[in-house]
């Protein structure tokens, strides 16, 4: 690692060492001392900050003085002339003069200072003081935070704003010390969100919404009522003449460079150190302290114990998709005789080793565990692994278990997001390597998908990018606006990524508010209408005219799911180019496809449904090709290779035929 590291490293001193710049984990600057490849090493393998001093040689930062480190990263900046080691400074701080850092005596100001203080405070602060009172009165605390944001909103000009702020900061930052959190961990934290959906418009929950609106009111009680529909719960409506069609049509943005780089070191640390890694990615992510990562078939009956009809309707479902998928199986080979006596054929044979990932985040999802094993087992998989993440408890839903046996599959791995690719894509100590994943997933699962599939030591396939769901609704005024709305919110509620899209084809403003009315109505009765209200905060309607400006767009936007809610809808299949499936009527809702209609629900977004199918049996299929020649065969087709082997100047290849050629002569 240090090799690597070095690599691209350079240093024009004649020692030979590294300028090295050393910061805290929030990137301030405590000072700057030397690396050499040995104190690199002894860095990383102790985790700590080891240095090499000019005078002292290998320098373990704080051995005498107790103000050691703990190693967060090292990195090298744009040119490799200079490491950057990040730490925790444990003690008196960084300088040899007992002060945070070597740029002067000053202590950190700002958030920084204030958090010291109130951390050495929450240790020390005598009894009875304000600020003892803080820490051991929450409901005080509470009240604080909530004037404080309050007389933040009331705040009218620049000086008050700022006092203000500075006061909310103050109160917010006494909670995270309270629960003995620190300013970097909410650092992080605003990383990773700032990783997540960019088009949120983020609203508000109703009673703070409608707090500021009585708020409004009572300070301008001259200002004109607003005109405009209430933002909450309804799509945004574009016009299909709108000139930015292309940004109104793009998907939630995914910064899919930034999540590689998160996904990057959890798969390579799982491909480096297998269960060890993976059990430890199952603490930090899905809060649960395993003893193994793995449950093998035979699966024990009380782990799939059931409601009867859960059961029932896992059989039925699993029946469903099993005839449509082994309809779908090609047994016979083709065999066409090209030219006389050449006969070339192509069969099929299953992939060896399936890897089968079943979201289980913000929902499980046992309908994915059998549209994911049905088919591998209909195409004749030798081995099914399922991997899922665990449930608080450490254990894995009993309809998912069920699912497993009921396929056929070898073992359960407990474990979700880019870990669990990763331990299928490169096997570990109890995790097969299989040969393809499929399965959906959100941004952090289908990066490592995309990620293994591009490592070729780690000879992997994918069946494709299935990322948060989307579905597109064509309403025309024959629809049912009661139902139009029911179709949109069974995908809206899968997560804040999710994203839906009516296309209103020649609705009046009645029509159009009926559905918008019904979408309210219904989402306000859901149990995750919160999770709906992020997603339709980036949804649209988009208002046509006609048919064909109606299946234009549907094919630009290439959607998940296509639902036609219009006059002789199955007349109109001819018109669809892009779509991963089509449910075609008001009588088919999209969650019959879901579950228990046949077709399967592992279909791709983002518009890759432009390229790519959804999982069927071909998935996990490869088709072999074969060619058999008679001597006439040969004769026939013999000189054209030859030729062509010549243009190339492949003599060898020219010479396999020649030789029998002449043989024959
Ligand atoms: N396209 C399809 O066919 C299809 C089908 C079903 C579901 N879906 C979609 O699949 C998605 C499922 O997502 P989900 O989140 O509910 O479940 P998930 O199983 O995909 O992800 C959960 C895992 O993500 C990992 N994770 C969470 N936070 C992380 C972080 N900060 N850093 C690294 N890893 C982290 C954890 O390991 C966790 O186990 C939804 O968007 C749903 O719409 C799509
Ligand atoms: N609609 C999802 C695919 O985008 C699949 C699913 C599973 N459960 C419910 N729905
Ligand atoms: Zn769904």
């Amino acid at each position: 690692m240090t090799q690597l590291l070095l690599a691209v490293a350079k240093t024009d001193r004649p020692d030979g060492l590294y300028s090295t710049l050393v910061v805290d984990s929030r990137e301030r600057a405590l000072g700057f001392v030397y690396s050499s490849f040995e104190s690199v090493k002894a860095a990383i393998d102790s985790g700590t900050g080891v240095y090499q001093s000019r005078e002292r040689g290998l320098w373990f930062k704080g051995a005498s003085s107790g103000a050691t480190q703990d190693l967060l990263s090292i990195g090298i900046d744009c040119d490799g002339d200079c490491l950057k080691f990040q730490v925790i400074q444990k003690g008196s701080g960084f300088c040899h003069l007992n002060t945070p850092t070597c740029f002067g005596p000053t202590e950190f100001s700002g958030l920084s200072a204030l958090e010291s203080t109130l951390k050495s405070r929450m240790e020390n602060a005598p009894e009875g003081s304000y600020t003892k009172r803080l820490f051991t009165d929450s409901k005080l605390l509470s009240a604080k935070i909530l004037e404080e944001a309050e007389e933040l909103v009331d705040a009218k000009s620049k000086e008050e704003v700022s006092w203000e702020a500075a006061d909310l900061f103050y109160f917010a930052l006494a909670r995270i010390v309270k629960d003995g959190l620190s300013l970097s961990d909410i650092e992080r934290n605003l990383d990773l969100k700032a990783l997540k959906v960019s088009r949120r418009t983020g609203n508000a929950k109703p009673k703070y919404q409608e707090a500021v609106e009585a708020k409004e009111l009572k300070t301008k009680a001259d200002t004109t009522p607003a005109t405009s529909p209430p933002v909450d719960l309804v799509m945004q409506r574009y016009s299909s003449t709108s000139s930015d069609l292309d940004t109104v049509l793009q998907r939630p943005a995914q910064k899919s460079a930034d999540i590689m780089k998160l996904v990057k070191p959890i798969v390579e640390s799982v491909k480096t150190r297998g269960d060890a890694a993976l059990l430890e990615y199952t603490k930090m992510f899905d809060k649960v302290e395993l003893e193994s990562c793995v449950i093998s078939a035979p699966f024990p009956e009380e782990l799939m114990k059931l409601d009867a009809k859960v059961k029932e309707a896992i059989d039925l479902s699993i029946e469903n998709v099993r005839k449509f998928h082994a309809a779908q199986l090609q047994s016979t080979t083709v065999s066409v005789e090209t030219a006389p006596g050449v006969i070339c054929s192509r069969f099929a044979r299953p992939i060896e080793s399936v890897g089968l990932y079943i979201p289980g985040g913000t929902a499980v999802l046992p309908s994915t565990a059998l549209m994911l094993g049905v088919p591998a087992q209909v195409a004749g998989c030798e081995e099914i692994v399922f991997a899922s993440p665990p449930r608080k408890d450490g254990s894995i839903t009993p309809e998912v278990v069920y699912v497993a046996h009921k396929v056929g599959a070898k073992c359960i791995v407990l474990a979700g997001g880019a870990q669990a690719v990763a331990a299928m894509a490169y096997g570990t100590e109890s995790v097969p390597k299989t040969n393809k994943i499929m399965g959906p997933g959100n941004q952090f699962v289908t990066a490592a998908k995309m990620y293994v599939s591009n490592d070729t030591s780690a000879a992997i396939a994918i069946d494709m990018p299935a990322g948060p769901s989307e579905v597109l609704v064509i309403a025309d005024s024959t629809c049912n606006p009661a139902f139009v709305a029911a179709d949109l919110l069974s995908q809206a509620e899968h997560g804040v990524d999710s994203q839906v899209i009516l296309i209103a084809l020649a609705l009046t403003e009645e029509e159009l508010l009926a559905i918008e009315d019904e979408v309210k109505k219904q989402a306000l009765a859901l149990p995750r209408v919160d999770i709906v209200r992020g997603s339709i905060a980036h949804s649209i309607t988009l208002t046509v005219e006609t048919v064909t400006e109606a299946f234009e767009l549907s094919n630009r936007y290439a959607p998940e799911h296509l639902i036609l809610h219009i006059e002789k809808a199955s007349e109109r299949l001819d018109l669809v180019k892009n779509a991963g499936s089509v449910f075609v009527g008001q009588w088919s809702p999209e969650s019959c496809g879901d579950y228990s209609s046949g077709t399967n629900h592992t279909l791709p977004t983002y518009g890759y449904a432009k390229m790519y199918s959804g999982v069927n049996t071909g998935t996990y299929l490869k088709h072999i090709t074969s060619q058999e020649l008679t001597e006439e065969g040969l004769k026939n087709i013999g000189p054209a290779v030859m030729s062509l082997a010549s243009v190339e100047g492949l003599d060898a290849h020219g010479r396999a035929v020649g030789i029998r050629l002449a043989s024959l002569n």
